[in-house]
């Protein structure tokens, strides 16, 4: 970390540990705001002051380092190498001075160097364009009423309203809390969730302890709270750490894998690069020309733009999406959406439509009673937490029954909020005569364990073992026809106290349920049916109970017959769920953690796991999973932690991504399986001809030609398209299927470079140091042409040009190199690169030598195919 850097941060500490102290109004004063919130003049001025509330580090922004990234890779600075060692030999001591290979060299580095920026470019613009199409939403109290306003343009002295699944949208300072817990790991790397609490903290020292204090970047875990923003955007001090909120950059099997690959190549050259040298210094005896050769094999054989050619096609992949309603938040998930074979998926919301209703509210017995609906209601009103899809629904049907006045008969004076464990939430009621209730809503098992009591028909008494079974009876029942039940419990004895807590929830009195109407989405069948077609298996993770979970997944065609529960997990080892994980498709009760563990037993199994949800119990999966997809409802943390959003309601665009990502990957998997066969089969070719020729097969200038033209001819690649069969099921990256490929084809090639080798050879006779340009200019030739066309062989697993043809980007830039290259070939041109223009019958054996490997390489593919049962 640089001194400034150090500065700034040390500057943000002492100064939160300063507001740590001061008391509420002081805090007001400092920032010039109130309970009520600034207005909106005050609130755009200061928008215009402090600027957007983004976090930017800086570092990938400038153009200049944009420009610098382009240019300095390996390959280049080999090249860059050569080129000044080229300067010196060919320029500098040479006796007749030449300056084509050096100035090549310089092209060669410029040329890759603007091919890769302007990708590079086009691929960062349209991922950019896909983030600004999801955007975050926070409440702020302005003017003294509450509204929504993006994150981006909350400003310091902003009070705002902050819930559970919320993101601090700022550096905070709580004036207003309730069982508030932060999760702060994104600053300090510790998961434990933290309690916060409004008012002066007099002692707090170390910043990350102060408990008054919230951070940019953390979450709200449980609990609800009210804050002034003290600072945003780089100021905060998360800011000042300049970090940035990629969470989720380590995970991708995708980076791996090409990782792998380059390595792979890597090897083969650090083996085979040495031996193509001491060959040619043995039959040609100069040491600094073989040196030279070496070293431009070595740089040809580099996969230079392998990575350039990868993000465009991501690029493509997530643009097409987008089309689709589907945002990709980060590139590399495309390839892994193609890869998924399992998909877990929460219910509510996702599965299961946006709006769920109230369809029922009755009494311990199961008979309609309108008291039910009142505690509900009274219970979703006056709770100051995420109002979830449940709660909307309760005061929907409540508004409707005209139940409204309740809002003024009551005053809340306290609550306990929901959290995932407890699976329940309450609040404390006072009427206008001072009489104070608790009223308990929550799942059926939870709530039973907290009630001592029964109220039935009016009357209250004990709770007995037969009663409890009873209503546990009654909520099954509602279940297995696919209705969600919650339970409501009361009491009016509480204890004169001020604050309540969870220990309060006790001894309650049971007085019946409400039930909810969740039906899936009109999508969710034919989505599932179409995912599994492909290969890809739909298990349900819920919190809800096994009896509703059964009845959607029964309806969606999702097998039913073998389930798990949260505490049935909780039991097994994890041997034992990895085995269960292969039959079972629907688990249900399940906290955070365990739909966490049972997205990890999938991938110890190896399978490639995508979750879908839209809660907050949802993080913690959604991070877990090689994909990760929410919805543009759900709440902020689920939507920072997911790769992909879907904007619409329409679950069938899953399959359609899941059809995207392997559309990309086909073509990913073609550009790679064709560069490495290739560049495999030159090293041997090269080898043959360093042993058997008496000059240099190619000069280096001629190896960098080659190489540029090959790469230009793939950059019709990504906009390819692939035929249906490959894309069927899902697709890993198969590095042995990779090797056995590229020895394969690449032996081909290099079984048509010495045929060629043959004709120079003998009909040509170029076989001695006269001839040696000729000989050069053909294989030059060659090696360009027949790499570009056995592109559109390989492209399909069908007969090429006749049953399957290529895209018009990679017709058009395949042809184009075939010009370019005859042009250099058998024209004046030639000379630049230090070639004699080339005999003009050589373009016939050039055609007859194609048809040759097309057809080789066809017979060869079908019998690969037939062997090995996949293509590219
Ligand atoms: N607002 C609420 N009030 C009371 N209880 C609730 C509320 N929200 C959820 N619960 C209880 O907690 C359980 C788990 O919550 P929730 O359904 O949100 O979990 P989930 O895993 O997201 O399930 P789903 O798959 O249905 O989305 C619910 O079945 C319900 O019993
Ligand atoms: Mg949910």
């Amino acid at each position: 970390m640089s001194e400034n850097k150090n500065e700034k941060k040390q500057a943000a500490e002492k100064q939160l540990a300063e507001i740590a102290k001061i008391t509420d109004e002081e805090l007001f004063q400092r920032l010039d705001t109130c309970d009520e919130g600034l207005n909106q003049v005050e609130a755009s001025d200061r928008l215009e002051e402090y600027g957007k509330n983004i976090i930017d580090t800086g570092n990938e922004n400038s153009l200049l380092k944009r420009v610098r990234a382009a240019i300095i890779n390996p390959f280049n600075i080999v090249l860059l190498i050569v080129a000044a060692v080229t300067l010196v030999t060919d320029v500098i001591i040479a006796t007749k001075p030449s300056w084509a290979t050096f100035l090549m060299l310089i092209f060669v580095v410029a040329v890759s160097g603007i091919i890769s920026f302007v990708q590079e470019e086009k691929s960062n613009s349209a991922a950019q364009k896909l983030q600004n199409m999801i955007t975050n939403k926070i409440d702020v109290i302005r003017n003294g009423s509450s509204m929504e306003v993006n994150i981006e343009d909350v400003v310091p002295g902003d009070v705002v309203k902050l819930a559970s699944g919320d993101m601090l949208p700022g550096d905070v300072r709580f004036i207003e809390t309730k069982d508030l817990f932060t999760d702060q790991s994104q600053l300090t790397g510790e998961s434990q969730p933290i309690e916060k609490f409004a008012g002066p903290d007099p002692e707090g020292s170390d910043i990350t302890e102060l408990d008054n204090i919230g951070f940019m970047g953390s979450n709200i875990i449980s609990g609800s709270a009210k804050a002034v923003i003290l600072t945003t955007g780089n100021r905060t001090y998360l800011g000042s750490m300049a970090k940035s909120l990629n969470t989720y950059q380590d995970k991708s099997s995708f980076e791996r894998n090409i990782n792998s690959i380059s390595k792979l190549l890597i090897k083969f050259m650090i083996v085979m690069v040495p031996i193509i040298f001491i060959a040619n210094f043995i039959t040609k005896g100069s040491w600094l020309d073989s040196l030279m050769f070496g070293i431009t094999i070595a740089v040809g054989l580099m996969p230079e733009m392998l990575p350039v050619i990868m993000t465009s096609s991501l690029a493509k992949g997530a643009i097409n999406m987008s089309r689709k309603q589907t945002i990709v938040k980060r590139l590399g998930a495309i390839q892994t959406f193609g890869e998924m074979d399992v998909l877990c998926t929460d219910k509510t919301g996702t599965l299961t439509q946006d709006e769920i209703v109230l369809e029922k509210y009755m009494d311990v017995l199961g008979r309609e009673d309108k008291r039910i609906l009142r505690h509900a209601f009274m219970n979703s009103f006056f709770q100051t937490g995420l109002k979830n899809l449940m709660d909307v629904a309760i005061i929907n049907r409540a508004e409707k029954e005209e139940l409204s006045y309740l809002k003024e008969a009551y005053v809340r004076e306290d609550e306990i909020p929901f959290d995932f464990s407890r699976r329940r939430m309450s609040v404390v009621l006072r009427d206008k005569n001072g009489k104070r209730q608790l009223i308990t809503k929550g799942a059926v098992e939870e709530i039973l364990s907290i009630c001592g009591y029964i109220e039935i028909e009016g009357e209250v008494k004990p709770i007995t073992q037969e009663l409890i079974d009873n209503a546990q009876r009654i909520a099954t029942e509602n279940n297995l026809e696919g209705i969600r039940v919650i339970a409501v419990a009361q009491k009016n004895n509480i204890h004169d106290v001020e604050t309540f807590g969870v220990d309060d929830e006790s001894d309650m009195v049971l007085i019946g349920f409400v039930g909810f109407l969740d039906p899936p989405k009109p999508s969710a069948e034919s989505a599932i049916a179409a995912l599994q077609k492909n290969g890809v298996r739909t298990v349900v993770l819920t919190g809800d109970t096994e009896g509703v979970a059964i009845n959607i997944c029964g309806r969606l065609g999702i097998p039913t017959d073998y389930t798990l529960t949260g505490a049935q997990v909780e039991e097994m080892t994890d041997d034992e769920l990895n085995e269960a994980c292969e039959k079972c498709h629907i688990y249900s009760k399940l906290s955070p953690y365990q739909k966490q563990r049972v997205v990890k037993a999938f991938q110890t199994k190896g399978h490639t796991v995508g979750y879908m949800g839209d809660g907050i119990n949802d993080s913690l999966p959604l991070k877990q999973a090689d994909v990760g997809i929410s919805v543009d409802t759900a709440v902020d943390i689920a939507k920072e932690v997911a790769d992909i959003i879907l904007l619409e309601k329409d679950l069938n665009v899953l399959d359609e991504g899941v059809i995207e990502g392997r559309r990309t990957f086909a073509n990913m998997s073609k550009y790679l399986k064709m560069s490495v066969s290739g560049n495999f089969g030159n090293m041997f070719s090269v080898l043959i001809a360093s042993i058997f020729l008496p000059f240099l097969p190619l000069l280096p200038i001629h190896i960098l030609v080659q190489n540029i033209l090959n790469d230009f001819a793939q950059l019709g690649m990504p906009f390819d398209h692939v035929e249906d069969e490959s894309i069927r099921l899902p697709k890993k990256w198969n590095i042995p299927g990779i090797k056995k490929f590229m020895v394969i084809f690449g032996l081909l090639s290099t079984v048509l470079d010495v045929l060629c080798f043959l004709v120079l050879w003998f009909i040509y006779k170029f076989n001695c140091n006269d001839m040696a340009g000729f000989f050069q200019n053909g294989w030059f030739m060659f090696g360009i042409i027949s790499q570009t066309v056995v592109i559109h062989t390989i492209r399909t697993p069908k007969v090429p040009f006749i049953k399957d043809r290529a895209s018009l980007q990679l017709n058009i830039s395949t042809l184009a190199v075939v010009i370019v290259t005859l042009i250099i070939g058998f024209t004046a041109i030639a000379k630049l690169f230090d070639l004699p223009v080339m005999i003009p019958s050589y373009v016939i054996w050039l055609a007859v030598l194609m048809l040759v490997y097309t057809i080789l390489a066809q017979i060869l593919k079908h019998i690969y195919i037939r062997k090995n049962h996949e293509w590219v």
